[in-house]
C-alpha cells in the first residue's frame, strides 16, 4: 500500500504522496489595481489552462512541495555542533529521495534534483557559500546562518531561502528582512515597476533596528544583491529586482515571468563583494564555441553537460560523480567563459546578515507564491 505521509527524516517521493500531479497549489494572490480584472478574464483564465502554460505548472508545484518539506525537516533538526558538510549532505540527500533520482533520465533531460549548490552562509557571507570536500566548520551557537536551498523538476527551478540564528538578539534583523521580502512579493505584480519594488523593499526593511552584543545597528538593505528572473534550467534571467529604491529602474513586471523575490539585510555596509574559496559554478548559456586544449577541461566539460546542463553546481557534486583532479580542467573552462564561477558573496567581517526569498509566477489571472509555506 502506497504511503500517505512523509517520514522523518523526509523518505517518501513527493510523487507517491501527490499521485497524478495533484500537488498543492502555492499561495494565489490577486493582481491589484489596474489589473484585478484578470482574476475573471475569460481570455485569461483560458490562457492560465493553456497546455503550453499549464505543462510546467506541477513541475513547479512539485519542486516546491519538496522544497517545503525538506526545509521543514532542515528548520527542525539543524543545531549548532553540526558541520556545514552534515547540514549540506542532509539537505541534498533529503532532496533527491523525495523529487526523484538525480541526474540523467537515458537520454532525456535531466529529470529533477538540486536546482543550485545548497548555500549555507555564515554572518557576513550573503550568499553563493556551499562547503568544498574537506570543510570542517562547524555551525556555532552564535551564527547567523542563510540557507538557500534550489529544486528543480524538468529545469522548473524554486529558489527559496530562510535565516536560522540561534540567539534571539538576531530576532529584529530576521524580522527586518522577513517582511522586506513580504513587501516584495505583496507589491510585485504585472506592470510594476523593478525600480519602484526596490524602493517599497528598502523602505520596509531600513524601518529596523537591531542590538547585537550590546552596540545598536540600523539595518541596512544590500544595495549590490537583488531578485531575479528565472527560466527553464537557468537560475538568473534577463531582469533583476533591486531591493534598494533610486536605481530608476522602468523595466515592468510581464505575464509569465518567474521572479525569485529576495531581500539581504545587514548590520555591515550595505555592500557585498566577490571574497573566498569558489564552489558554485555554472554553464554559461551563451558558451562561446572553443576548441579545448586541455584534454582534463574536455572531459569535466562532457560531465557537465550530461550531469548539470546549465543548472548551477558545485565541487562537491563532482565529488560525488566520481570526478577527481578536475580542478585545473575547471578553472580552464572558467577562464575560457565556458563555465561562470560564483564567488562567495561577502559584507564586512565582523557584519550579520539575513535572508529571506520565495519564488513568484506571475500567471495570467493571478500571482502564484509558488514556495510560500506556513513556515515563512
Ligand atoms: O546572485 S545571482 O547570481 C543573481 C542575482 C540577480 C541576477 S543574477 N543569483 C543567481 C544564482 C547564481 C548561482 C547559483 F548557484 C544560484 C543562483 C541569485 C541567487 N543566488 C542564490 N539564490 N539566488
Ligand atoms: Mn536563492
Ligand atoms: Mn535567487
Ligand atoms: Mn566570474
Amino acid at each position: 500500500k502506497a504511503p500517505t505521509a512523509q517520514t522523518d527524516p523526509p523518505s517518501v517521493l513527493i510523487s507517491q504522496l501527490f499521485p497524478n500531479k495533484t500537488y498543492p497549489k502555492g499561495e494565489e494572490v490577486e493582481y491589484k489595481d489596474d489589473n484585478r480584472w484578470r482574476t475573471t478574464s475569460e481570455e485569461k483564465r483560458h490562457l492560465d489552462n493553456l497546455s503550453m502554460h499549464n505543462d510546467f505548472l506541477p513541475d513547479y508545484r512539485h519542486a516546491a512541495e519538496t522544497h517545503r518539506q525538506v526545509r521543514q525537516w532542515a528548520q527542525k533538526n539543524i543545531k549548532p555542533g553540526q558541520t556545514l558538510t552534515e547540514i549540506a549532505n542532509g539537505i541534498e540527500d533529503s532532496v533527491r529521495r523525495l523529487v526523484g533520482h538525480d541526474g540523467l533520465a537515458e537520454g532525456d533531460a535531466i529529470v529533477a534534483g538540486m536546482g543550485f549548490p545548497t548555500g549555507l552562509n555564515l554572518d557576513h557571507i550573503a550568499a553563493h557559500y556551499s562547503p568544498n570536500a574537506g570543510n570542517k566548520t562547524v555551525l556555532q551557537q552564535s551564527n547567523v546562518m542563510k540557507v538557500d536551498i534550489g529544486v528543480h523538476v524538468n529545469g522548473r527551478i524554486v529558489d527559496s531561502a530562510f535565516t536560522v540564528a540561534f540567539d534571539p538578539m538576531y530576532d529584529n534583523l530576521l524580522a527586518a528582512v522577513k517582511d522586506a521580502t513580504n513587501t516584495g512579493v505583496r507589491e510585485a505584480g504585472i506592470d510594476v515597476r523593478l525600480g519602484e519594488l526596490g524602493g517599497y523593499i528598502q523602505e520596509t526593511m531600513e524601518s529596523y533596528e537591531c542590538e547585537v552584543n550590546g552596540k545598536t545597528y540600523p539595518i541596512k538593505s544590500i544595495r549590490n544583491l537583488s531578485g531575479h528572473t528565472i527560466l527553464p534550467y537557468s537560475i538568473h534571467g534577463t531582469k533583476s529586482v533591486p531591493i534598494v529604491g533610486g536605481t530608476g529602474d522602468m523595466t515592468k513586471m510581464e505575464e509569465g515571468d518567474v521572479f525569485a523575490i529576495e531581500t539581504f539585510g545587514s548590520t555591515g555596509n550595505g555592500h557585498v563583494h566577490d571574497e573566498g574559496e569558489v564552489s558554485h559554478y555554472a554553464l554559461r548559456t551563451d558558451a562561446p564555441k572553443v576548441d579545448l586544449r586541455l584534454s582534463s577541461a574536455k572531459s569535466l566539460l562532457n560531465v557537465i553537460k550530461k550531469n548539470f546542463s546549465t543548472i548551477p553546481f558545485c565541487r562537491r557534486y563532482l565529488d560525488r560523480l566520481g570526478q577527481e583532479k578536475y580542478l585545473l580542467g575547471l578553472n580552464n573552462l572558467v577562464t575560457q567563459g565556458i563555465v561562470e564561477d560564483y564567488p562567495p558573496l561577502v559584507d564586512k567581517k565582523g557584519s550579520y546578515t539575513a535572508q529571506f526569498e520565495h519564488t513568484i509566477l506571475l500567471r495570467p489571472t493571478v500571482k502564484e507564491v509558488i514556495s510560500r509555506g506556513d513556515d515563512y
